[in-house]
């Protein structure tokens, strides 16, 4: 008898610099097939863009018998709409820097106790709320055409619909909700006094659905999930236990735990975001991370296989070379001006192989700061998950067990946002109280290593930039 066809479900992590999309067996989470197309360089990007990447990442029937679909997206991203749902101008992304003024005269109007406390987080250039004020300070014309403002994956998530009238097809999840720095992850709730601070009036926003409420379902009777944010989306993508912190290597750092209560951090260094499963996200961000890898492999005129043969060739500790790798300014800490920094040159340590391993030590070492916060306000810390692009990388993962000081797992290579929308999409249509148990398998568990070496690297950093940015 031959076997009975299996329900599929799909999901899509629209990340930065592109679009990935899983289909998986509902029951077993086994990737099926998949899909994936790039998204243009920049931090203002046309929404239209990534509708274009999701239909090439779906091109050829990818889509073809799935019952269900949910959308991971990049946070924060300003997809400001007018009132009939057209954009009003290209949406600023969770890593464009712009909004650096608006955010430091946000946080002093308010005071960050009261950011923390009423929103969960202290805001930095890369929230939604800054760059309404932004747009509200330097593009009045645009700002007043504003009807709505909705997140990336909101706004792919009402493409995917296209039902109902345009406002009613923009749906959100609370895990991207509070990233916008205008709702409130612990009572689930919008704030319109926090709009009229930042935009100087109240502007509509997408409903917020619970984790497993449907969206509605496509006129080819595929069902929507919520979506949610990206790192949410990889929280549910990986089924985090107690003790696990992830770090993901995209084009942002990110350093997060699923927790179930809220986390409040008054230095503004972990935000207070909510998870796509109820409870809380607790998350340190870096603007730089993947990249630091691809620009040092193109500094030194290698690729990044190469940038990793050259890191494993030098010593820990790079010789004493040291990068602060601000490349792109950095979010935590919150320097949005800021740009790279190389300390300690001498003449016998300026080898290719020293500053391939001060990129991998440097890029790791800014993220060790999260960890750290994470631990501080609580949250345990036996094992650190290594997910994102870069983790694929050798030297990465020769470093990173000396630098976090705890075992680092790789999960078996997969795009775990995509997944974890999938997850939330099966999730949906089974209409159970919990997610369906997904298996993931961890591919190696690196233990750090005894020499104390990682703690030479991290005490070096530390001096650096306080010499450079706290003197
Ligand atoms: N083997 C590798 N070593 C280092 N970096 C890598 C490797 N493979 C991919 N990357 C980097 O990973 C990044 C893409 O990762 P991804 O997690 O998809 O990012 P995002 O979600 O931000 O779009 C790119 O910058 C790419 O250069
Ligand atoms: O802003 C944040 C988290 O607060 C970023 O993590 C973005 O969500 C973009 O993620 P990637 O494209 O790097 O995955």
């Amino acid at each position: 008898m031959p076997d009975a066809p299996r329900t599929l479900v799909a999901g899509v992590d629209s990340s930065t610099q592109s679009t990935k999309v899983v289909v998986c067996d509902r029951a077993t989470g086994e990737i099926v097939r998949s899909g994936r197309a790039p998204h243009p360089d920049g931090t203002e990007v046309h929404p239209d863009r990534w509708w274009e990447a999701f239909g090439a990442a779906t091109t050829d029937g990818l889509l073809d018998g799935v019952a269900a679909i949910s959308v991971g997206g990049q946070q924060h991203g300003m997809v400001a709409l007018d009132e009939s749902g057209e954009i009003v101008r290209d949406a600023l992304l969770w890593n464009d820097t712009r909004s650096a003024q608006a955010s430091r005269d946000l946080v002093d109007e308010l005071g960050s106790a009261a950011w923390v406390d009423r929103t969960g987080s202290v805001p930095v250039p890369s929230f939604t709320v800054t760059k309404v004020r932004w747009l509200a300070e330097h593009e009045p014309e645009n700002a007043q055409r504003v009807a709505q403002v909705v997140l990336p994956h909101d706004w792919l998530t009402g493409q995917i619909l296209k039902q109902g009238n345009a406002f009613e097809r923009h749906v959100t999840d609370r895990g991207d909700a509070s990233g916008t720095g205008y709702f409130s992850p612990a009572d689930g709730t919008y704030l319109p006094d926090i709009q009229r601070l930042a935009f100087g009036r109240e502007f509509g926003t997408p409903r917020v659905l619970g984790p497993s409420e449907p969206a509605g379902s496509t006129d080819g009777g595929m069902v929507v999930g919520p979506g949610t944010g990206d790192n949410a989306g990889a929280a549910l993508g990986l089924g985090l236990r107690h003790g696990d912190v992830v770090v993901s290597l995209g084009t942002s750092g990110a350093v997060f735990a699923d927790h179930s209560v809220p986390v409040k951090d008054p230095s503004g260094d972990v935000a207070g975001f909510a998870s796509a499963s109820g409870g809380h996200l607790p998350l340190m961000c870096t603007l730089n991370a993947a990249r630091v890898l691809t620009a040092a492999a193109q500094l030194l005129g290698t690729d990044l296989a190469g940038l990793d043969q050259l890191a494993l060739a030098a010593e820990p500790g790079a010789g004493g070379l040291t990068l602060l790798p601000y490349l792109d300014g950095e979010r935590t800490p919150n320097l949005p001006e800021a740009t790279g920094t190389l300390g300690g040159m001498t003449r016998a340590n300026t080898t290719p192989e020293n500053l391939a391993r001060a990129a991998v030590e440097g890029m790791l070492a800014n993220l060790v700061a999260g960890v750290d916060d994470l631990r501080d306000l609580g949250i345990p810390v036996d094992r650190v998950l290594l997910i994102g692009g870069a983790s694929a990388s050798a030297a990465v993962r020769a470093v990173a067990p000396g630098l976090f000081g705890v075992p680092v797992a790789i999960p078996e290579p997969g795009e775990y946002v995509g997944l974890g929308a999938a997850r939330q999409a099966a999730w949906v249509l089974s209409g159970e109280q919990q997610p369906p148990s997904w298996p993931v398998r961890i591919e190696t568990t690196l233990d750090p290593p005894a020499d104390g070496r990682g703690a030479e690297v991290l005490a070096r950093y530390a001096a650096l930039l306080s010499a450079v940015h706290q003197h």
